[in-house]
C-alpha cells in the first residue's frame, strides 16, 4: 500500500517475475497502522458535513469475511482513538445541532437494516426473526425507500446509542442463526 500516493499494488507470489504488478489508485487509502480518527476527518467528516447542509450521503463498507469492515465502522466502543466511523459520526452530527443557531431545526431519524440472504431484514422490529421480508420500493418524491421500515426519532447520542444497540444484537442472532445452519 502506498498511503501518499493512494495506491492499493498487488503482486502474485505465484506468478513469474516478468509478470507486472498490479496498481489500483482511490483518492485515499488506508493501512492497519492508519489512525481512526485520521480516517474521520479526512474521508468521512466532509461527507457528514454535506449531510448537515441537507444533502445525501451514502458510507458503504464493502469486502471479504474478517478485512475491517466492523472494525473501521464501529471500532472499539470504549477506547476514544479506536472509535469508528458510526460512533465518531454520532459525535459530529449532535455536537453540531447543539451548536448551531436556534432558527435551524433538524430532525434524526435512525433505521437499521440487513440484506441476508437476498432479503431486507429490520433489525429494530422485534419480531424480525420471524417477520416477512421487507419490500425495495421507489417514489417520484424520496426515491428509493424499504416499505414499512421502523424509523426512530433520536434526540442525543445516547438515544441513537441505544438504537445502535437493540440492532447490533439482533445481527448477532442472525450470525448464531447462520452458524448453526452450516453445521
Ligand atoms: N485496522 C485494524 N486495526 C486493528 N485490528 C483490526 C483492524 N481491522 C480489523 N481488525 C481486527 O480484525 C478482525 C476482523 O475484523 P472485522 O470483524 O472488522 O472484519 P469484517 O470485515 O467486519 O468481517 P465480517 O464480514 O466477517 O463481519 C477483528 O478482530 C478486528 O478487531
Amino acid at each position: 500500500m502506498d498511503l501518499r500516493l493512494g495506491q492499493v499494488i498487488l503482486r502474485n507470489p505465484r506468478a513469474p517475475a516478468s509478470e507486472p504488478q498490479k496498481t489500483f489508485t482511490f483518492d485515499a487509502v488506508y493501512d492497519a497502522n492508519s489512525k481512526q480518527r485520521d480516517l474521520y476527518d479526512e474521508s468521512v467528516r466532509p461527507l457528514i458535513d454535506s449531510v448537515l447542509a441537507g444533502f445525501n450521503g451514502t458510507i458503504f463498507a464493502y469486502g471479504q469475511t474478517g478485512t475491517g469492515k466492523t472494525y473501521t465502522m464501529q471500532g472499539a466502543w470504549m477506547d476514544p482513538e479506536k472509535r469508528g466511523v458510526i460512533p465518531n459520526a454520532f459525535d459530529h452530527i449532535f455536537t453540531h445541532i447543539s451548536r448551531s443557531q436556534s432558527d435551524k431545526q433538524y430532525l434524526v431519524r435512525a433505521s437499521y437494516l440487513e440484506i441476508y440472504r437476498e432479503e431486507i431484514r429490520d433489525l429494530l422490529d422485534p419480531n424480525h426473526g420471524t417477520a416477512r421480508a421487507l419490500e425495495l420500493r421507489e417514489s417520484p418524491e424520496t426515491g428509493v425507500y424499504v416499505r414499512d421500515l421502523t424509523s426512530c426519532v433520536c434526540k442525543s447520542i445516547k438515544e441513537i446509542e441505544e438504537v445502535m444497540n437493540v440492532g447490533n444484537q439482533a445481527r448477532a442472532v442472525g450470525a448464531t442463526d447462520m452458524n448453526e445452519h452450516s453445521n
